[in-house]
């Protein structure tokens, strides 16, 4: 399908409100984390992830991204917990990042941007038959949120980087099976989590945001293979407009 939007240029995010009037909206991702403002809430319990690497199936060139997709026809992979209600289905991943090292991420902390921000998508298999009918309802998505900092070749993402490769034009898809996502995620389980939107066009205000504090590392060299399919795909913050941040 071809995009009506863009990263940089005449169609880039300042002006996706115009087919997209939610990109005004009330709800929007990213957000700047201002710690100092983060709220303590004690009934936030741990997140519970049980991700099936079985599930793992593709990897897709999107033209904006790469997509790695999920087979979610079952509860094989799913997280519940948290600030969550219910069980969430992982359907994909995928990162954003930055024309260099000194940004990329999405969401900041502080003001202070990193080098990626890789996101899970999952949807609420309790109320929804599927990520299309959970996309545009409030409690109908969780995105798991964790940065990536420029630091030594990260093994994990490498196996990923080795996959692009053989999906160079956009449109083009590869089997990637038996990745196991978890080996993605940072030592500790702290998070932070709030109510947001899709980063990109529908833009939905959709998703139950999990981010967590602490980042994992990317090499400049796996960055720059990310950069080869395309030089940026990261949304700057947006309004808080009231909007609690948990922790
Ligand atoms: N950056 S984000 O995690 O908010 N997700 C953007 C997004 C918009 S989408 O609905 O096209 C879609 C389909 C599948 C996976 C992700 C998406
Ligand atoms: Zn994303």
């Amino acid at each position: 399908a071809s995009l009506n939007w863009r990263y940089q240029g005449n169609n880039g995010p300042d002006q996706w409100h115009k087919l997209y009037p939610i990109a005004n909206g009330n709800h929007q991702s990213p957000i700047d984390i201002k710690t100092k403002e983060v709220k303590k809430d004690p009934a936030l319990g741990h997140l519970k992830i049980s991700w099936n690497l079985s599930t793992c199936k593709e990897i897709v060139n999107v033209g904006h991204s790469f997509h790695v997709n999920f087979e979610d026809k079952d509860n094989r992979s799913v997280v519940t917990g948290g600030p969550l209600t219910g069980n969430y289905r992982l359907h994909q991943f995928h990162f954003h990042w930055g024309q260099a090292d000194d940004q990329g991420s999405e969401h900041t902390v502080d003001g202070a941007k990193y080098a990626s921000e890789l996101h899970l998508v999952h949807w609420n298999s309790d109320k929804y038959s599927s990520f299309a009918e959970a996309s545009d309802k409030p409690d109908g998505l969780s995105v798991i949120a964790v940065f990536l900092k420029v630091g030594p070749p990260n093994e994990h993402v490498q196996d990923i980087v080795k996959a692009l490769g053989s999906i160079k034009t956009k449109g083009k898809k590869a089997p990637f099976t038996n990745f196991d996502p978890s080996t993605l995620l940072p030592g500790s389980l702290d998070y932070w989590t709030y109510p947001g939107s899709l980063t990109h066009p529908p833009l939905f205000e959709s998703v139950t945001w999990i981010i967590y504090k602490e980042p994992i590392t990317i090499s400049s060299e796996q960055l720059a293979q990310f950069r080869s399919l395309i030089l940026t795909n990261h949304r700057l913050p947006q309004p808080l407009k009231g909007r609690q941040v948990r922790t």
